[in-house]
């Protein structure tokens, strides 16, 4: 007799996931390889920026109190009497009518309160020395970049689980970071099962297809941010299966497998499941594609039985797995981030059950739309090369029209939320 399964809803499959957790770890890399990876530590300033009063300009530095009485019509005189770049340290205490030649970046030197760009200043030589005069008066602190003006020492700086971006990475440099302490990227194993599958390189045969969603997954545990183990496809054959996968489970920190989870003759999943003694957390869900979406949990790991349809298995893993490797690289948002946009297409569909369709966005004259990416079926693979976004339908609708507004959920967007 056929197993009947009982659907639970999307939000409390989630939520069963999220109750098996784990906590990520960390490891130092250098800074050449930390782009993309999350950080494993909070970044505080561990010194004031800038460290040292700067200016902003190429000009003269000097007492602003020695331009009381410039004018238009009486320029003030200055000797300059020292020359630095950045990067070269003033050696002179400035005495009134005494300036430096200073130029973008250097330190401002002692008795200096204010910088005059070369711009507004006249250089000349008067018995053989330098000089300059500026015939305008200039306020104390004008010009001058003072040292902890952006950034004072002790300031909390960058939240642990942040992405590092190039400008996260500029952080890690101005503070001396040659090696940066980030999240382990969790192991993320995957096996193919389904004695119809060829590998990438084979010919077709006769009833046979070749294993796209072991690719397709690789890439989705890499854009996740974790690391891809692959252990193979396997025929429909109980015990070799049952083999790899409990070794498999050894060797990594989550297991995905794809097909085999459904009612069918050759769907050994359960079987194996309940071998291993694995606790089964859901084996349906009321959402369209993927509802045959199984979790268990052996152990200290999850275990994925995500569908073998190709777009069942993509909304699978963005729904429940995404979470998890996301909560291991410390994220406080693992979630995908939602957005309200206009459908640009009907979708006239009813939906039992929430259905998530595949489609892209589009950003045009400030207007957010979402496209149908193409057939929204659970056993294509074409529309998902098209596919940005999921747009989530609400069970119990009757269909929607273009020109509605729907919640999408994004699958590019580094910016995730806190809460499914
Ligand atoms: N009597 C019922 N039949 C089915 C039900 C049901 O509730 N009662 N659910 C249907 C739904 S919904 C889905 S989704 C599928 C899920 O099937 P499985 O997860 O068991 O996957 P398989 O049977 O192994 O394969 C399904 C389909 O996907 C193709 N496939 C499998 N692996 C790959 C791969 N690595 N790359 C590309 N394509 C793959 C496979 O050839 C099949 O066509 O079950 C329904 N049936
Ligand atoms: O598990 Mo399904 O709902 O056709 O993808
Ligand atoms: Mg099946």
């Amino acid at each position: 007799m056929v197993e009947i399964r009982k659907p639970i809803p999307v939000q409390e499959a989630i939520e069963h996931v999220w109750n098996h957790r784990h906590q990520g770890c960390t490891e130092y890399i250098s800074i050449n390889d930390c782009d993309n990876r999350s950080l494993g530590e909070n970044i505080v300033a561990s010194h004031a920026v800038p460290p040292f009063n700067k200016s902003p300009y190429d000009g003269f530095a000097f007492s602003s109190e020695d331009t009381l009485h410039a004018g238009l019509n009486n320029p003030v005189e200055f000797d300059v009497v020292e020359h630095i770049g950045a990067g070269q340290v003033p050696t002179i205490r400035l005495e009134q009518g005494q300036a430096t030649r200073i130029m973008t970046g250097a330190k401002i030197p002692e008795g200096a309160d204010c910088v005059a760009m070369f711009e507004v200043c006249k250089t000349y030589e008067k018995n053989n020395m330098a000089c300059m005069s500026i015939k305008r008066t200039m306020k104390a602190g004008q010009n001058i970049i003072e040292e902890g003006s952006e950034v004072s020492e002790g300031e909390k700086l960058i939240k642990r689980g942040t992405l590092i971006n190039p400008g996260v990475k500029a952080l890690l440099a101005t503070f001396g970071y040659s090696e940066v302490k980030v999240a382990k990227k969790p192991v993320v194993g995957v096996i193919a099962t389904g004695t119809e599958l060829l590998d990438v390189n084979e010919p077709l045969q006769p009833g046979k297809i070749r294993n796209s969603n072991a690719y397709m997954i690789e890439s989705q545990i890499l854009r996740a941010g974790a690391e891809y183990k692959y252990f193979g496809k396997l025929a429909d054959e109980f015990e070799p299966s049952y083999q790899t996968i409990k070794q498999a489970l050894e060797e990594v920190d989550i297991l995905i497998t794809t097909g085999g989870v459904s009612v069918g003759d050759f769907d050994l999943m359960p079987a194996i499941y309940e071998k291993l003694g694995a606790s089964i957390l859901f084996n349906k869900v009321a959402m369209r594609p993927g509802s045959v979406t199984t979790v268990a949990s052996n152990g200290n790991k999850l275990l994925f039985g995500l569908s073998g349809n190709p777009s069942a298995c993509y909304v699978g893993f963005e729904l429940f797995v995404r979470p998890i490797i996301h909560h291991s690289l410390f994220s406080k948002t693992p979630y995908l981030k939602r957005i309200n946009a206009t459908l640009a297409d009907d979708f006239p569909k009813p939906n039992p059950f929430t259905r998530f369709v595949r489609n892209y966005i589009t950003y045009e004259n400030g207007k957010i739309s979402a496209r149908l990416a193409g057939v929204d079926k659970s056993n294509v693979v074409t529309s998902l090369a098209h596919t940005t976004g999921l747009m989530m339908l609400p069970g119990g609708t009757r269909g929607f029209k273009s020109g509605d507004e729907v919640e999408v959920l994004l699958l590019n967007s580094s910016e995730g939320q806190l809460e499914f």
